[in-house]
């Protein structure tokens, strides 16, 4: 593998001569078909999803890429993650690695890859032994509680992760910080075709013994739960699997320190929810004459309220009945009562997840008290477009829109305004920028995601009606138009265009709670239920307003957008070959489709007129003086004279670095 006659056409797309898509798409190809998933566009990796098992993957290997720099072997996410590594120990500078990519291209597989590699090259002392292993095993948990397996991808990351890791003064892992964006919680009540519902509903129900499954009063028999069923199918992995995978969890779930009261809380959270989706609604007549329902199978609640410590009669109204107006109660007709129970079934796992993230952050948090510095992995989940796109797609690909403006911003548009600015010669490369799309999302007044917070958009039809005043010009959003199905609209997005409708949008955006239900949590004897439902105290000042979805969602992202900024960035593009998961097919027309949207060949063209490495006049006296006797030990001159009496003193050809205004470039070729 590391044998460089063994490397199958271009190792770096910007050596290639002449360059066009098609001689950059032929490249990949051709790597792909010998194994070689990896390609550089100058220090960003492409890694085309192999869909096999490769022998890649190794201590050794992860020893030599770690001691080598990125183009003295070939292309591999080792050299990515070794690269960062390096940076941050010896520049002592943050580091972020950005993977992107659809799903099932590879992401998640690739930021496993990264955490992987980390722990072999660090130190090995008890302590950063059980770090590197909290961390790793957080993975797996991560994957039990957010992962699901989806059409396009048996094991799906249905939230967004970025994971931050702190190391010590020595390169050792000492802790980390994880965040997540936007769990796909809708999976939870309602699977397309051919998904299956989060892992772990099927883990606990195939892996756990006898006596946890009767403590849980649950069944083993995933086809008696109506949540992992759909439209009366239930689509199973192996059995053997889901039990493998669940001693997988369980063990995490020790390696991690939760107590064993906390394992069961948790699972019992996990059994309410699948007991809960069987709740069946039936009409009946009040006896005013109004619709009211009861529930046909009221053991399953007599059984939810004993693993919750829930009094019967207070969850059984707060399911049935609500609250219109002080002191008034009104009941709820068989079908509210069935989406309030889904409300419950989401919100209950949803806050599980964010619970168990806050707790992996309280056992991996660095305790250590010295200067740290971190090296983040984002892992995204990827752009979507499917046959029907909701609220839920709509905040996934604003995520993805920003992503692709903050690497476009990175490699092509600051890239190129530094050149100038630094007064080199410079032919402008022209690139698809989706700022205008970003602003199409988030503009202050008329943005769609804006416009749904307005106080008077109450409903759907009202938020589409807003579209289509504020929107309907714009050169990436079509509403308004007969050839668009009813209450929808579409967004041109960077990726191609998506039509969303809006039916149940604003209720979504809200993802408020009925007050009855929060208080019937709250009084739950259950010892999780007052951290997850803290707004069900009664007691609790209630004028606090909570953010929207999408407004929390903005700002949670641009906030991590902005401390990326100040960070060394790496990035990996993951392109998929295939729609059908074949280790064997290349197939030309997607990999185009994705090649274009990334804006890949434009990347290609600005690093191949560009400049792979630059420094300022001061950084590289500093970091290279010593090299010379008339700059050593110190330099009293300009730094730019320094610089070239540095440059004047060392072997290399002058036609390999030229001077800009503040900085030294070296030259590609
Ligand atoms: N480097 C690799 N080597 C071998 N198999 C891989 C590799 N990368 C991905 N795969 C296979 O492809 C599957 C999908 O990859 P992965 O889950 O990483 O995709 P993803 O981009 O994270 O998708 P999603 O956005 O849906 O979570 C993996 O479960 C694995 O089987």
């Amino acid at each position: 593998m590391l044998s460089l006659e063994q490397e199958i056409g271009a190792w770096d797309s910007v050596l290639l001569e002449p360059l066009s898509e098609d001689i950059f798409i032929s490249n990949l190809q051709q790597r792909f078909k010998r194994d070689h998933i990896y390609t550089y566009i100058g220090n960003i990796l492409i890694s085309i999803n192999p869909y096999k098992k490769l022998v890649l993957y190794s201590a050794d290997l992860a020893a030599t890429y770690a001691k080598r720099g990125p183009f003295q072997l070939p292309p591999h996410i080792y050299a990515i993650a070794g690269s960062a590594y390096r940076w941050l120990n010896d520049r002592n500078e943050d580091q972020c690695i950005i993977i992107t990519g659809e799903s099932g291209s590879g992401k998640t597989e690739a930021a496993r890859i990264i955490l992987q590699f980390l722990v072999l090259v660090s130190g090995n002392n008890s302590e950063v032994k059980l770090t590197k292993d909290r961390l790793v095993q957080a993975n797996t948990l991560l994957e039990a509680f957010g992962n699901a397996k989806t059409l396009r991808n048996d094991n799906a990351s249905r939230f967004g992760k970025y994971l931050d890791i702190e190391f010590d003064y020595k390169g050792d892992p000492i802790g980390g910080h994880l965040m997540n964006y936007l769990l796909d919680k809708s999976r939870v009540t309602s699977l397309s075709q051919g998904d299956r519902n989060f892992h772990i509903f099927y883990q606990l129900l195939t892996g756990a013994d006898i006596h946890l499954l009767k403590g849980l009063k649950l069944q083993r028999n995933v086809e008696h739960y109506a949540i992992l069923q759909m439209d009366g199918h239930c689509p199973t992995q192996t059995e053997e699997e889901d039990r493998q995978l669940f001693l997988y969890t369980r063990s995490a779930l020790d390696v991690l320190g939760f107590s064993v009261e906390e394992v069961v809380n948790i699972f019992r959270i996990i059994a309410v929810v699948l007991k809960l989706g069987n709740l069946q609604f039936v009409p009946c007549n009040n006896i005013d004459g109004t619709e009211g329902c009861s529930i046909s199978n009221d053991y399953e609640l007599y059984e939810i309220c004993e693993l919750l410590g829930a009094e019967h009669r207070w969850l059984q109204r707060a399911l049935t009945s609500r609250h219109i107006d002080d002191g008034i109660l009104a009941d709820l007709n068989a079908q509210e009562a069935s989406r309030t129970r889904d409300t419950l079934c989401k919100t209950l796992y949803s806050r599980l997840f964010t619970w168990l993230i806050n707790r992996i952050n309280d056992i991996i948090k660095s305790k250590h008290l010295g200067k740290r510095k971190v090296l983040g992995v984002l892992d995204f989940y990827g752009f979507e477009m499917f046959e029907k796109n909701s609220f839920e797609q709509l905040m996934i690909n604003y995520c993805n829109e920003k992503l692709q403006q903050f690497i476009i911003s990175a490699t092509l548009k600051d890239e190129q305004e530094e050149i100038i600015k630094e007064g080199l010669e410079w032919t402008r490369i022209e690139y698809f920028n989706n700022i205008n799309i970003c602003q199409l999302l988030e503009h202050e007044n008329h943005g769609i995601l804006s416009l749904l917070d307005e106080p008077h958009v109450l409903c759907d039809q009202t938020y589409l009606t807003r579209i289509e005043q504020c929107c309907a010009g714009h050169s990436h959003c079509l509403a308004a138009d007969p050839t668009l199905p009813t209450l929808s609209f579409q967004i041109r997005h960077f990726a191609g265009p998506v039509t969303y409708t809006v039916r149940g949008f604003i209720d979504k955006n809200r993802d408020q709670l009925p007050r009855e239900l929060s208080r019937a949590m709250f009084r739950c004897d259950h010892t999780l239920m007052q951290a997850l439902f803290p707004e069900g105290n009664p007691k609790r000042c209630t004028l606090k307003r909570t953010l929207s979805v999408s407004n929390h969602l903005q700002v949670v992202l641009n906030s991590l957008l902005k401390s990326l900024v100040g960070r060394q960035s790496h990035y990996i593009r993951c392109l998929k070959p295939n729609e059908l998961k074949q280790s064997r097919i290349f197939e030309v027309a997607l990999i185009q489709h994705q090649v274009r949207y990334l804006g890949l060949i434009s990347t290609v063209q600005v690093w191949r007129t560009g400049f792979c490495y630059r420094l300022s006049f001061p950084q590289f006296l500093c970091r290279y003086k010593l090299l010379c006797c008339n700059t050593w030990p110190r330099w009293r001159g300009s730094p730019i004279e320094g610089v070239s009496v540095l440059l004047r003193s060392l072997p290399i050809p002058t036609a390999e670095f030229t001077f800009g205004r503040t900085k030294l470039f070296e030259i590609v070729r």
